[in-house]
């Protein structure tokens, strides 16, 4: 990996990508602009449709923007991944099933002028054990794992996976994302698209999510969270106060829902600190809890809000 040079690992500028269809023209990406800095592991996140693999195509060189441009590493996309610099690890592509995992990874180490050592990819990989199997009796999880072992050998400074652990049983993606993790920590760029909230929470320390081609939310995996659906704030309060302490947690700013659950009275809202303020000091409350919603909400949320 070199990681000398000060270029962000990736820019993309009013990134559009229409396709040509039966139905007529089709804006798979409409005017994407991001900034990628090196070392940043960064989830790609958006339902079916939303743009994700074309835009990841186009960072790799697979397909042209229709307008609008994208910087790899300060340089464009073709040659970006021609010097080695950036590879990926598509959702499907080509292996050959009679050659083993072995000679797989031989036989595109051999294409490339300084490829990492096969036995030290297998490792990370966590191919050791399969080195002798032929591609035709791994399972689609172990050829996927093959497709990552494949994109180490150019030790990139940018790695694109697509949805990397599809067909994975969870133990092996938590040993595939502990790799990624050591070789972010290595200084490695990382970009993936997922389906999986849980993976980008785990593993990501920012998010882009995507709809419709557009990006529709970026920040951090806590941001995220607080901005599509507030902080829920909750306390017990002194019996025979709750309809009093509704009424009045109606009036703090940023509210945006009260309910009583039991002897709890529940609050959702934009600023939990001032709801905390008054349950304490005005309402007696008591056994005070915050917590922010899921990912899970955050992302119907968002994506939802998007669309209309
Ligand atoms: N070669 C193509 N020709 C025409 N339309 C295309 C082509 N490739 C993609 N599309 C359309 O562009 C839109 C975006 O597709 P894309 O594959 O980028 O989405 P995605 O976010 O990766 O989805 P998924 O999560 O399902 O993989 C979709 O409506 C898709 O049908």
């Amino acid at each position: 990996m070199t990681t000398t040079r000060t270029e962000p690992a990736l820019e993309l500028s009013g990134v559009v990508k229409e396709f040509r269809t039966a139905e007529g023209p089709l804006r798979a990406v409409d005017g994407i602009d991001l900034q990628v800095d090196r070392g940043e592991v960064l989830a790609f996140l958006g339902p079916n449709g939303a743009g994700k693999t074309t835009s990841l195509d186009m960072v790799l060189g697979l397909t042209e923007p229709t307008s609008g441009s994208i910087s790899v590493l300060g340089a464009g996309p073709r040659q970006a991944v021609g010097a080695g610099q950036v590879s990926a690890v598509l959702q499907s592509g080509g292996l050959l099933r009679d050659l083993t995992v072995r000679e797989t990874v031989q036989m595109i180490a051999s294409t490339f002028s300084h490829p990492a050592a096969v036995d030290d990819v297998l490792r990370r990989a966590g191919l050791e054990p399969l080195a002798s199997r032929k591609v035709s009796k791994c399972s689609g999880g172990e050829q996927q794992r093959l497709r990552f072992a494949l994109s180490l050998l150019p030790d990139p400074d940018l790695l694109i996976l697509d949805e990397p652990t599809a067909g994975m049983d969870v133990s092996a993606r938590r040993e595939f994302w502990d790799t990624m993790r050591e070789d972010a920590r290595n200084g490695r760029t990382v970009i993936f698209a997922t389906h999986y909230l849980e993976e980008a929470d785990a593993f990501a320390q920012r998010i882009v999510m995507v709809a419709d081609g557009r990006v529709v939310a970026d920040g951090s995996t806590s941001e995220i969270r607080a901005r599509a659906t507030g902080r829920t704030v909750s306390a017990r309060l002194p019996e025979g106060r709750t309809a009093q302490g509704v009424e009045r947690l109606r009036l703090v700013p940023g509210v945006q829902e009260v309910s009583v659950e039991g002897a709890r009275v529940v609050v959702r809202s934009g600023d939990s600190d001032a709801v905390a303020r008054a349950l304490l000091t005005e309402l007696g409350g008591t056994d005070l809890e915050i917590a922010t919603g899921s990912l899970d909400q955050a992302f119907v949320a968002i994506t939802e809000g998007a669309s209309r």
